[in-house]
């Protein structure tokens, strides 16, 4: 299956929850600690307890390099627990000069095995094309962050009264001739999110920032309902899988998914 037939399966289930496995070992639950391997046990019970409600994971690498070797291990095995039909999108935030890339391209398709790839745009197409060649794949590239910094750049104003990241996503348009580009566009942007909606085509859109940064689920279905579009996800990390530290986590954990589900 390809990464857009396994998003699409789940978004014509109604299914939009992205659940963000950025595990911190300092901020599980007590009792996985007693666990040989903790940050794996986590997972296990965070995919356990969310596969038959989510429509794809999203793996922050961050959360899994800083530990080296024993990282990577647990990357790996996290990997293997996700459901075949559910798309795993790498966050990895890659964009280089292309020999480059391509390296980074097949470290995320090849070797980890992910379906999709979250890309910064800001070196351009030769930068980002050795990961459009994967044409299986999805590559979400940064248009507009829910970070306060997306004010530096992204929302700099153009000569013609455009901002930044609208001229990112007219870009994407552009480049995807292969079906498997989508943006990432930050929740917590809701009013730019209302005006952009209309230049998105039929490019899937990874919406993080609901939760720990403010943003509103709610805000972000009605502004796609209002246009009869389903094709998003929105990620959740530490406002679905710290969301109860005792030892009821994984009813706590289904019931807080299942809430956002049924919205
Ligand atoms: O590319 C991303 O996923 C991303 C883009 C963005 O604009 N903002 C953003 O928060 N993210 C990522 O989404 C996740 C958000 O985590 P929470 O704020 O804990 O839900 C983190 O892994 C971030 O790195």
């Amino acid at each position: 299956m390809t990464a857009r037939e396994k998003l699409n399966n789940k978004l014509s289930a109604g299914l939009h929850v992205c659940v963000g496995l950025d595990t911190d070992f300092s901020k599980i639950p007590e009792y996985f600690k007693k666990e040989p391997n903790p940050v794996l046990a986590f997972n296990r019970t965070v995919i356990e307890n969310t596969k038959d409600y989510a429509a794809a994971y999203k793996i922050n690498f961050a959360f899994y390099e800083k530990d080296g070797i024993e990282g990577v291990k647990n990357l790996i095995e996290t990997i293997k627990l996700i459901p075949e039909d559910l798309l795993i999108i790498a966050d990895a935030k890659r964009g280089d000069i292309g020999n480059t890339s391509r390296m980074y391209a097949e470290s995320v398709f090849n070797y980890f095995n992910c379906d999709a790839v979250t890309l910064h745009p800001y070196m351009g197409f030769d930068s980002l094309q050795p990961f459009f060649e994967f044409e299986d794949k999805l590559n979400f590239i940064l248009a507009l962050t829910s970070n306060p910094g997306s004010a530096d750049f992204e929302k700099l104003e153009l000569n013609d009264g455009r901002f930044l990241y609208n001229a990112v996503i007219e870009k994407a348009n552009e480049w995807n001739i292969h079906n498997n580009i989508g943006l990432v566009f930050g929740a917590t942007n809701s009013s730019e999110l209302g005006r952009a909606i209309d230049s998105f085509g039929n490019m899937p859109i990874l919406l993080p920032g609901v939760g720990a940064q403010g943003g509103s689920y709610e805000d972000v279905l009605a502004i796609f309902g209002n246009k009869g579009k389903s094709n998003f996800i929105v990620n959740i990390s530490r406002g679905l899988i710290y969301c109860d530290p005792t030892e009821k986590f994984p009813e706590t954990l289904r019931e807080k998914i299942l809430s956002y589900v049924n919205l």
